[in-house]
């Protein structure tokens, strides 16, 4: 790096908008803008790397230590709202006390803001009082700062994947509208010649075949036409569906931190970009190619007849370029906000949908209503914005318009007068000029359209550039078995850098057959540790080990057929009950189905039912109880006849005879079982027990979790069969 680089004069530093894709990373968000502000240049991946945020996102003090380890000084202030113009800018303020955002800069009427959840904004004081929490923090580049250029954007190649037989079509479109090209450029010389032969020299006959010529030429047209719309349809279906498939095989791979980081409705957008950028690509790509050859010729044709008048027209377009282009990134930032703000709207819709019974019985749907209309009225200012700079665009190019063609018509005619183009010619000229115009502005608008294509691009990319879950599987013959047991080995696991370690340390083994209940007061990580064991969370050190073989060596997907489990937040799907039980197989094996539910209890209680093992069931509600659905889900688990079963709290819901009663069937199936539970008689039914009450963050003992003792001490009457590990 030159010296002069690191020079600041402050001019044409500009603050870039970065919004959260994420939950909870506004804070990283606001960071990637100040140090884009400064002149180095990242994105929200790079710096996800760096930290790794939980669900519950940066408070102040970890925003601070942030901002150093990426060599900015920053420094937390307590700011009133009229000292807000004297800050440092751009700095960071807390927001709502939940949310950061970046001041761009104040003026005696308005407050700039970047918002990472929206774009910028332009707010008065009276809103960002209801918003400003009174602190702010200053930021500065430290010494060892140093500038960075933007990494090179994502090629709608590798956003797209892999689509079969995408050249072939596009190609035979080529071809069709190749065809269609050479008719239209007919047109107008035909024209001339009707009026400056048959015409002038008064020949019918003449007159007659240049009309019919005129006519097939149509014809011909409205029939190619017809074929290349034909081509169109069939390739944007082939290649949405394709890629549509494309999208979803991935984003089944994501790992369910993904998921739990985002907006439903925010990811529901995203996904529906692959619709926006295939229609661009399909249509806006072969028009695009189709306009500029009918743009070639006909400019071609245009200096043919007159080149004064073709270098109006050319200056004419070229200025109607440079209008689009200055309107590009202001079209840019309201479209990104627009389309965030749709996601939110849709969130909230589902949200609320999802929540009908809570909001009904707590009557808060005048405040869900307020709340969603607020939103909807976000979305319509900008969808008015959208609009108010399109109307003030297509007004100046209106008028740009006009004046190149009186211009145009008042030097040809001139051109006649003075002899050097006949009247047919000037026809031709302003026909072929017409042409010429439409298309480069179309040609022209087709540019920004892919150039807006980033905004849905980079929103897509969320998904199709985060790498899926590691699944590398172990090599070994088909019929070897793995051994059902299971050894933690020194796992420790925090859900982000800077939040107190949950496990801290655990070693424990598990054999195979072993029934193990892990124990331990609300919050301690029972759920955390089976998602450890489960291989949905990744510990931080120390390894997870199944049947001897490191779990990231024995690979998810093969793992994932050997365990069954009833995890707190799991549900049913849209379907009958035997498709919940046998999680929708294609080939449903009915004698399985029934031993499952009668091993679950739940057969009796489904064939009392009037439809039985098809009744349905909803995603949203169903006619079944808490306890029944628990039942169903178990039956679920052992319909997949798993060698390790994980309860997550599965029977909380059942009374204790009831559970007694499952407990002793599952016990027969001879299964290795992992069951979190609070109740003693739950605990009591397997032959030990973890308990995790001592995992609060920096009290476990340098030898990690022992079970056992612990055990024995909590619930006297396991005693004799509780082992230690
Ligand atoms: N995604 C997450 N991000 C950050 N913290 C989390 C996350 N999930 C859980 N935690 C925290 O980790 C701790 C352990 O949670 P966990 O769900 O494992 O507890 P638990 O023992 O299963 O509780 P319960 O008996 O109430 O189900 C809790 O303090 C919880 O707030």
């Amino acid at each position: 790096m030159l010296v002069t680089d690191r020079l600041e004069f402050g001019w044409g530093r500009v603050l870039p908008s970065i919004l959260q894709t994420e939950a909870a990373e506004c804070g990283l968000a606001c960071l990637a803008m100040v140090l884009g502000f400064f002149g180095h240049h990242t994105d929200l991946s790079d710096l996800r790397r760096k930290f790794s945020l939980s669900l519950r996102g940066m408070n102040a003090a970890q925003l601070v230590e942030a901002a150093g380890r990426v060599d900015l000084a920053c420094r937390a202030l307590r700011v009133e709202l009229d000292r807000l113009k004297d800050l440092a800018t751009p700095a960071i303020l807390h927001w709502e006390f939940n949310h950061f955002v970046v001041l761009k800069r104040v003026t005696p009427r308005h407050v700039h803001i970047h918002d990472p959840a929206v774009g910028p904004r332009r707010l008065t004081l009276e809103d960002v009082s209801k918003g400003f929490t009174g602190v702010a923090f200053e930021l500065a580049p430290s010494l060892p700062f140093r500038k960075r250029r933007l990494k090179p954007r994502l090629s709608l190649r590798a956003t797209i994947g892999k689509i079969h037989g995408l050249k072939r079509s596009l190609l035979q479109i080529l071809m069709l509208a190749l065809v269609l090209e050479a008719f239209t450029l007919a047109g107008p010389w035909l024209t001339q010649w009707i009026i400056d032969d048959a015409l002038v020299s008064g020949d019918g006959d003449l007159l007659t075949v240049i009309a019919l010529a005129l006519l097939l030429l149509g014809v011909v047209r409205v029939a190619v036409g017809a074929v290349r719309s034909w081509v169109i349809v069939h390739l944007s279906t082939t290649l949405n569906l394709q890629w549509s498939a494309n999208t979803m095989d991935h984003l089944l791979r994501l790992p369910v931190s993904y998921f739990e980081k985002r907006h439903m409705g925010d990811v529901l957008s995203r996904f529906g970009a692959t619709s926006v950028i295939q229609q661009t690509v399909t249509t806006g790509f072969v028009s695009a190619v189709l306009d500029g050859l009918l743009a070639t010729a006909t400019l071609a044709m245009m200096f043919l007849y007159d080149v004064a008048l073709a270098a109006i027209v050319v200056v004419a377009v070229m200025l109607y370029a440079l209008l689009r282009t200055l309107r590009y990134e202001a079209l840019r930032s309201v479209s990104e906000g627009q389309i965030v703000r749709m996601a939110k709207l849709q969130t909230r819709l589902m949200e609320t949908i999802h929540g009908i019974e809570t909001i009904k019985l707590f009557n808060r749907q005048p405040d869900r209503k307020a709340r969603y209309v607020k939103l909807s009225v976000d979305v319509a200012n900008t969808g008015v914005a959208v609009q108010r700079l399109t109307l003030a665009f297509q007004a100046v190019n209106g008028l740009l318009v006009a004046a190149e063609g009186a211009f145009v018509l008042w030097l040809g005619s001139r051109s006649v007068l003075g002899g050097a183009l006949t009247v047919g010619m000037l026809v031709a000229f302003v026909s072929y000029k017409d042409q010429f115009t439409t298309r480069v502005c179309s040609l022209i608008d087709r540019a920004i359209e892919f150039a807006m294509l980033r905004i849905h691009t980079e929103r897509l990319s969320d998904i199709v550039l985060t790498p899926p879950e590691a699944d590398q599987s172990f090599e070994m013959a088909g019929d070897q078995q793995i051994e059902a047991s299971i050894e933690l080995r020194n796992v420790r696991f925090r859900y982000s850098e800077g939040e107190p370690w949950i496990i801290d340390g655990l070693s424990l083994t598990i054999d195979s057959g072993d029934s193990v209940a892990l124990a331990g007061p609300s919050g301690c990580g029972k759920t955390t540790l089976i998602k450890l064991m489960l291989g949905l969370l990744e510990p931080e050190e120390g390894e997870v080990l199944i049947g001897g073989i490191p779990l990231a060596r024995l690979g998810l997907r093969r793992y994932r057929e050997l365990v069954g489990t009833v995890m707190q937040s799991d549900r049913l799907f849209a379907g009958s009950l035997a498709d919940n039980i046998t999680f929708f197989d294609a080939v449903p094996d009915h004698t399985r189905l029934a031993a499952c539910a009668k091993a679950a209890c739940i057969h009796d209680t489904i064939l009392k039912m009037p439809m039985g093992y098809h009744t349905l069931v909803g995603d949203m509600g169903n006619a079944l109880s808490g306890g029944q659905v628990q039942r169903v889900l178990l039956a679920r688990a052992l319909y997949k006849r798993p060698r390790v079963l994980f309860l997550d709290e599965a029977t909380s819901h059942l009374d204790a005879a009831l559970e007694r009663e499952i407990s002793a069937c599952v016990a027969r199936l001879g299964l290795t079982r992992i069951i979190v539970a609070h109740r003693p008689e739950t605990v009591r039914s397997c032959n030990r027990v973890i308990d995790l009450g001592e995992c609060v963050a920096g009290s476990r003992p340098a030898g990690g979790h022992r079970s056992g003792d612990v055990g024995r001490r909590l619930y006297p009457s396991t005693a004799n069969d509780t082992t230690g590990t």
